[in-house]
C-alpha cells in the first residue's frame, strides 16, 4: 500500500562540509561571546549552516560582505549573529547609546522575522541589547519615541526607515556600524531601489555592508558596486534546494478527483507526519481545500493574498506556535498589493514584480519546521517550485515535498526536474531527482465517495461565503476601522448580522473513518476512531433524543433523588 510514509519531525543534520578534510567551524570557535553562543544553542541550531560558517568570520573582521545563499539556508542568523557579537564588543568600552546597526528588509513580514531572530539571538544578552522594528503599520509619529531610545539595532523596511530619518527620528551618521540589506534582489522587485539611494546620504560615509539574496541579478550586482567597498562575494555553489538526504521529492501523477481523495487519505489516515503546507494556484481554491478538510475534522488555516498583512503575520505565528498542523497557501496576486509593503508600486518595477508572483508567500517568510511542502496545483515555473519546497528542509531540518501531478502538469513537472537535475549533475534518462510516490489508489475506494460528497459540498457560493466572511471579521477586528464602529455602532452590528452564511452542508458522518474503507495494508499501522469501539457507556453510543434525555435523567442523581 503506502510504500513511502512522510518524514516523521525534522531532525537536524550536519551541514556539508566543503571537503571531505575540513570540518564545518562550529560556532564557539567563532569566537563568539558566551551570552551569544548560549542563544544560539538555545535556538537548537547545533552547528553553523554553510552560509552562516562563512559568513560569520567575515562580517567579524570588517569585511562588506555580498552573500548568495539558497532560500532557508539560514542567511538571517549569518548577518544577526556577527552583529551581534560586534555590537557587545562596542558596548563593552562605549560611554554612549546609540543606534549601531540597521537591517533593512523588502517587507513588514521580513522586517518582522528578522527582529524576531534577532531578539532570539540576544535573549541571553539581558537588557544589553536593544532592537526595534519600525515597519509596522502604525502612524510614523508614533515610533518617535522607539526611535529617540537609541535603540542598538533599526530594522524596517527602506521606506519606513527613509521616512525617520527624513523626519528626524534618528541620526545614525556618526554612530552606525552596519548596514544589512537582506533580500536584496526582493528590494528592486518591490520597488525600494529609490529608497535605498535615499537613504545613503543619512549614512556615515564608511559603513560595513552586508547584502543578501537568493538570486545575483543584474540588480543586485549594481547594488553591490554602489553601496559594497571591496567586498567579499560568497556565491555558495549550492543546488538551490537541499540534497536528497535533507530534502526527500516526490511526485505522484494524479488527475483532480484522486487527488483530492488522497490528500483526505494520507491526513485522515495520519500518514503524513509533522506539519505540511499544502500549496494551491489561486485564493479560490485555497477556500475549497480549506472547507473540504475541515468536512472530515481535519482543521486548517488558510494564508493568501487577500488577507492583511496582520492577519498573514499572526497566521504564520499561530502555525509556528503549533496551533495548526495544516496551512493551505495559495500565492495568485500576492505581489500586487500595496498592502503588502505598505508601499505605492512604482510602474517601472510592475512587470518584473510580476515574475516574482509567489514569493510573497512562499519567500522569504519563516514557516518554522514545516516537514511537508504538498503541491496540490504544481507551480507555474521553477522559481515557484524551489521556492515553496523551500519552506520545508530549512536550515539543517529535515523535510519532504509532495507534487501531485495531473497530466495538463506533466510538462511542467518535467521541467522542473530536468532544471534540477541539472543543478544536482544528476544524469541519465532513468535518474530522477522525484522519487514516485507509490500509494495504491484503488485501495481507496472506500475513501472516494466521501470525498466526492465532501468535495461537491463545496460550491462556487460556499467558497464565496467564506472569503467574504474572512474580510468581515477583519473589518471587525481592524483597528483602523475600531473607531468608526465605536461611532457608528449599527455599522458593526451588520456585519455581524449580514445574511446567514450558505456554510458548507454539515455531514456528521465524514468525520470518522469506518474500519471497513481503511485499506487492509494499513489497517495494522493506522489508528483510527478510536471511539469507534462500542463502551458500555450508553451515551457514547447512538441513541434517540428521548432515549438520551432518560439515560441522562436516570444518570443525574438529583433528579434520581427527587423522584424517590
Ligand atoms: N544553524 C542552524 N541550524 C539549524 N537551523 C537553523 C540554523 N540557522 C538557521 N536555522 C533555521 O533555518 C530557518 C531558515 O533560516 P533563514 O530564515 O535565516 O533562512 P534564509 O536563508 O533567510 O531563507 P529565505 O531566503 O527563505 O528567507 C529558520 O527557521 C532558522 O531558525
Amino acid at each position: 500500500m503506502a510504500q513511502v510514509r512522510f518524514a516523521a519531525t525534522p531532525s537536524v543534520v550536519q551541514p556539508a562540509p566543503e571537503s571531505e578534510d575540513v570540518p564545518p567551524l562550529p560556532f564557539h570557535e567563532m569566537g563568539l561571546d558566551d551570552r551569544l553562543l548560549k542563544a544560539i544553542a538555545q535556538c537548537g541550531w547545533a552547528q553553523p549552516t554553510l552560509i552562516q560558517e562563512r559568513a560569520i568570520p567575515l562580517i567579524l573582521e570588517g569585511q562588506d560582505v555580498l552573500a548568495r545563499g539558497r532560500t532557508g539556508s539560514g542567511k538571517t542568523g549569518a548577518f544577526a549573529i556577527p552583529t551581534l557579537q560586534k555590537i557587545l564588543q562596542a558596548k563593552a568600552t562605549a560611554t554612549q547609546q546609540s543606534v549601531r546597526a540597521l537591517m533593512l528588509a523588502p517587507s513588514r513580514e521580513l522586517a518582522r522575522q528578522i527582529h524576531a531572530n534577532v531578539l532570539a539571538l540576544s535573549a541571553s544578552c539581558g537588557r544589553v541589547i536593544r532592537a526595534v522594528d519600525v515597519s509596522g503599520a502604525g502612524e510614523l509619529e508614533s515610533q518617535r519615541p522607539l526611535l529617540a531610545e537609541l535603540p542598538d539595532i533599526v530594522v524596517g523596511t527602506p521606506a519606513r526607515v527613509l521616512a525617520h530619518l527624513r523626519a528626524g527620528h534618528v541620526d545614525v551618521r556618526a554612530s552606525l556600524d552596519i548596514l544589512v540589506i537582506d533580500e536584496a534582489d526582493l528590494i528592486f522587485s518591490f520597488g525600494y531601489e529609490a529608497d535605498i539611494k535615499a537613504i545613503l546620504p543619512f549614512l556615515p560615509s564608511v559603513v560595513q555592508t552586508v547584502l543578501t539574496s537568493a538570486t545575483l541579478t543584474e540588480d543586485v550586482l549594481k547594488l553591490k558596486k554602489l553601496i559594497l567597498h571591496n567586498a567579499v562575494t560568497l556565491k555558495l555553489e549550492e543546488p538551490s534546494l537541499p540534497e536528497a538526504s535533507q530534502l526527500t521529492q516526490y511526485q505522484i501523477k494524479l488527475e483532480e478527483e484522486d487527488k483530492f481523495i488522497l490528500i483526505y487519505a494520507l491526513f485522515k489516515l495520519k500518514l503524513i507526519q509533522g506539519k505540511s503546507i499544502i500549496f494551491v494556484n489561486s485564493v479560490d481554491r485555497c477556500y475549497k481545500i480549506k472547507l473540504y478538510l475541515e468536512q472530515f475534522q481535519i482543521p486548517v488555516c488558510v494564508l493568501n493574498s487577500e488577507l492583511p498583512v496582520t492577519t498573514r503575520c499572526h497566521v504564520v505565528s499561530q502555525f509556528n506556535r503549533g496551533l495548526y498542523d495544516v496551512i493551505v497557501a495559495s500565492d495568485e496576486k500576492f505581489l500586487d498589493e500595496q498592502h503588502y509593503t505598505g508601499k505605492v508600486d512604482h510602474d517601472k518595477e510592475r512587470s518584473q514584480r510580476k515574475k516574482d508572483k509567489e514569493s510573497g508567500v512562499a519567500r522569504g517568510i519563516d514557516f518554522q519546521f514545516v516537514s511537508n511542502v504538498i503541491n496540490f496545483d504544481f507551480p507555474a515555473d521553477v522559481d515557484s517550485y524551489i521556492h515553496r519546497v523551500g519552506r520545508t528542509a530549512r536550515g539543517n531540518n529535515k523535510g519532504t515535498a509532495l507534487s501531485l501531478v495531473s497530466g495538463r502538469e506533466l510538462a511542467l513537472s518535467n521541467e522542473v526536474e530536468n532544471y534540477l537535475k541539472e543543478q544536482m549533475g544528476v544524469e541519465g534518462e532513468e535518474e530522477h531527482v522525484f522519487k514516485p510516490y507509490k500509494f495504491r489508489m484503488q485501495e481507496l475506494d472506500g475513501f472516494k465517495y466521501r470525498a466526492r460528497d465532501a468535495w461537491r459540498a463545496v460550491t462556487k457560493i460556499a467558497i464565496r461565503e467564506a472569503r467574504l466572511k474572512e474580510i468581515k471579521h477583519e473589518m471587525l477586528n481592524s483597528a483602523k476601522l475600531r473607531a468608526h464602529f465605536e461611532v457608528n455602532p449599527k455599522d458593526a452590528q451588520i456585519l455581524r448580522h449580514d445574511k446567514a452564511l450558505h456554510t458548507v452542508k454539515h455531514q456528521a458522518h465524514l468525520k470518522n473513518v469506518p474500519d471497513y474503507i481503511v485499506p487492509q495494508a494499513l489497517k495494522k499501522v493506522v489508528h483510527v476512531n478510536p471511539r469507534n469501539k462500542r463502551s458500555n457507556n450508553p451515551l457514547s453510543r447512538p441513541m434517540s433524543q428521548a432515549k438520551r434525555k432518560y439515560e441522562m435523567s436516570k444518570r443525574d442523581p438529583l433528579k434520581n433523588l427527587k423522584k424517590k
